[in-house]
């Protein structure tokens, strides 16, 4: 403790008598009042002793001095002022009673000693509490917090204690200091305090540049993982919300993903960020479980890292894709799939989708036939296209295309989901990252707290960067329907242990019964898209067929990284076959093919590779895909090229956003 050396000095140099007296000194004062109003009382009633005037001053100096009292409280605490004023009263009352009557008469002896040593000695407790946890006098206690940091002229009003949260509404200097300088201020706050960074917030006023209330959340109350134990509304609509976890104060953490009108609110895409380490895998089986178990609702997922964490969940999903190519594949037909819904929605008077459009179309006011009766038209279930550890897959799509998708995905009814493995503008562009306001921020390097937070978030205190990998599952979730007060305001999402491993499959089961499959309009585009590789809600058994599609490295998956070699091609010339050059037969040791004889031949056999590449579901090729096909025909890589541009003329080929990718429109749907 700080008094402790002071202790030594004091009792060394004067002895035991003078520590005792030096220990005693601060608390003698309200003694010697009692000491000073006894004698002055005394005095009193030797000058005004039986005088009716003096009677009638004195009382009403007794008030007066009371009334003065409580008003110079005013800025000191309640209790402080009570006090005061209550002692004042006291003491003012039996000096006029002593000075009038005589200080011996009546019970005013017997108050003056009882009343006296109460009131001195209340002085004395209330002192020692104060000092006695080496805390500063509570009076003084704001005003030395915020001079330490820097906020002296800062006033603090209305304070509402509840037991883990102090909320204070704060004044500053006007003209001099805004809120901005609050904001700067907090991680000294927090040091002064002794807290955490994230327990100390600020919320700005809407309404002034210089008011705004401090928020002290003393004790973590997220310390203590919780275990998922199973979705919140299981049943349920989409549009209810989805319960990922829960705030600091206990109160649930919740998201929503389609737009709802009443609250003015748009579909929603969300990105989740977050570190290595920092929960995501967990974060997202909280919000995909939610997503799973509500009825209509279908959810298409890319996951490169082969469902690691999302394998009990695989029978749920309407479509689950690896990277590479299946994610290729995805998103061309998600491009197609999003005016399909859009087109379909028009159509039966929708402005957006809402539950109505879940359910078969009985409402004359959704009709879509010309003459307005119910057209009986099949449901459209709301889709949520997840892609996991996108960062690969957004960049081969580039800005301009991922921009578009997520624009036009809200008025299809079409949420997005994008979770990336590390927070930063080197994995998203500024534009793509715009693109999906919503966002679950957990922890991060304090360096990408900029990317994953809107600054004004930041200002109010969070700081994602404080926690890095060390509280897995915290999170700043700033999104709509959220009251913008709640930005700052760190949660925890749910942990998934192993336990949790047989409930996911049981609810994957129940969501391949009871859950929503796609509707015709979404199927229609997929398969028109992907062909065979679009599987649609089923069981696991869906996803292990299409595990038998090739491997493809990361090179095959992203037009932006193309083999050089291919970009510099001119698909418009006729080049030379392969045979002619000395790197043909058995270039891989695959010498299983022999060469076309004829060009009508090799186009015939060109024709028959894309028939199986489509029948295995790969549905976007480029000329790399058919390397080992090259080789074992004896032609060229070039000639793959011309051959592609030339299905592309005759519709076999569509070109996709990648330069030198194709997606190959299926042989039995038109496109
Ligand atoms: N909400 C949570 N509460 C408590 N512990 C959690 C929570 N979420 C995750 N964890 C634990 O934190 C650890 C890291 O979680 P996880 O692997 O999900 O992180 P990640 O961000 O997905 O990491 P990576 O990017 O490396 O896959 C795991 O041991 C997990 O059990």
């Amino acid at each position: 403790m700080t008094h402790y050396p002071a202790t030594i000095t004091t009792s060394t140099r004067g002895g035991v008598g003078a520590y005792l007296l030096s220990r005693a000194k601060p608390h003698l004062p309200p003694w010697l009042a009692v000491g000073g109003i006894g004698l002055a009382g005394g005095g009193a009633h030797l000058m005004w002793a039986n005088s009716a005037g003096a009677g009638v001053g004195l009382t009403l100096s007794a008030v007066a001095l009371t009334g003065a009292t409580w008003w110079a409280g005013r800025e000191t605490s309640t209790q402080r002022r009570l006090h005061s004023a209550i002692t004042v009263a006291a003491g003012s009352a039996w000096m006029t009673g002593a000075a009038l009557a005589g200080p011996l008469t009546g019970i005013l002896p017997d108050a003056y000693l009882m009343g006296g040593a109460v009131l001195a000695l209340s002085w004395n407790v209330r002192m020692l509490l104060r000092t006695s946890d080496g805390t500063a006098p509570a009076g003084n206690a704001d005003k030395s917090l915020l001079e330490k940091v820097g906020l002296a002229k800062a006033k603090i009003g209305k304070t509402e204690v509840e037991p883990n949260r102090v909320t204070a509404s704060l004044a500053l200097e006007g003209g001099e200091q805004t809120n901005d300088d609050v904001a700067r201020a907090l991680v000294r706050i927090a040091s002064a305090l002794d807290l955490p960074q994230s327990a100390v917030r600020y919320q700005p006023s809407a309404d002034s540049a210089r008011r705004g209330e401090l928020v002290i959340v003393p004790k973590d109350m997220l310390g203590e993982p919780e275990e998922w134990e199973g979705p919140s509304l299981p049943g349920g609509s989409i549009t209810d919300p989805l319960v990922i976890g829960r705030y600091d104060d206990g109160s649930p953490l919740m998201v929503w993903l389609p737009g709802d009108p009443d609250a003015g609110r748009n579909a929603q895409h969300f990105l989740i960020a977050g570190g290595t380490g920092s929960g995501k895998g967990d974060t997202a089986l909280n919000l995909q479980t939610e997503i799973l178990s509500r009825k209509d609702v279908i959810v298409w997922m890319s996951d490169p890292k082969s469902f690691q964490d999302f394998r009990p969940l695989l029978p749920a999903y309407d479509w689950a894709v690896e990277g590479g190519t299946g994610t290729e594949v995805m998103v061309e037909a998600l491009q197609q799939v999003i005016p399909a819904r859009t087109g379909w929605l028009g159509r039966h008077s929708y402005r957006q989708w809402s539950t109505a459009a879940a359910v078969t179309q009985t409402d004359p006011a959704h009709s879509c036939r010309p003459d307005r009766t119910a057209c009986g038209c099949e449901g459209m279930p709301y889709m949520v296209a997840w892609m996991e550890e996108a960062a690969n897959t957004l960049r081969a799509l580039g800005d301009d295309a991922f921009t578009g998708i997520a624009q036009e995905a809200r008025s299809a009814g079409v949420s997005l989901v994008v979770s990336l493995q590390r927070p930063s503008y080197d994995q998203m562009s500024t534009s793509t990252r715009a693109s999906l306001p919503s966002v679950i921020a957990l922890g991060c390097d304090p360096r990408d707290e900029g990317f994953s937070l809107p600054e004004a978030v930041i200002d109010q205190g969070a700081h994602p960067g404080a926690w890095g990998n060390r509280k897995p599952g915290y999170c700043y979730v700033v999104a709509g329907g959220i009251d913008p007060d709640r930005y700052a305001n760190p949660g925890r999402t749910r942990q998934f242990t192993t336990q949790a491993v047989s409930l996911m499959e049981t609810l994957a089961q129940w969501a391949v019964r009871n859950g929503a499959s796609a509707d015709p309009i979404t199927a229609g585009a997929a398969r028109a898209t992907a062909g065979g590789a679009y599987t649609g809600r089923g069981t696991a058994d869906t996803y292990e067929e299409q595990t038998t599609v090739p491997e493809q490295d990361d090179d095959q998956a992203h037009g932006s990284q193309l083999d050089p070699e291919d970009a510099a091609i001119d698909p418009e010339a006729d080049l030379p076959e392969a045979d002619q050059g000395d790197d043909a037969p058995g270039l891989f040791g695959t010498d299983t093919g022999r060469k076309p004889n004829t060009p009508a031949e090799a186009r015939k056999l060109f024709a028959a590779a894309l028939d199986e590449f489509e029948a295995d579901g790969v549905m976007v090729v480029g000329p790399k895909d058919f390397m080992d096909w090259c080789d074992r025909n004896k032609l060229s890589r070039p000639w793959v090229s011309a051959r592609l541009k030339e299905a592309a003329e005759e519709g076999r080929l569509k070109p996709t956003a990648q330069s030198g990718r194709w997606r190959i429109v299926p042989a039995l749907t038109p496109a």
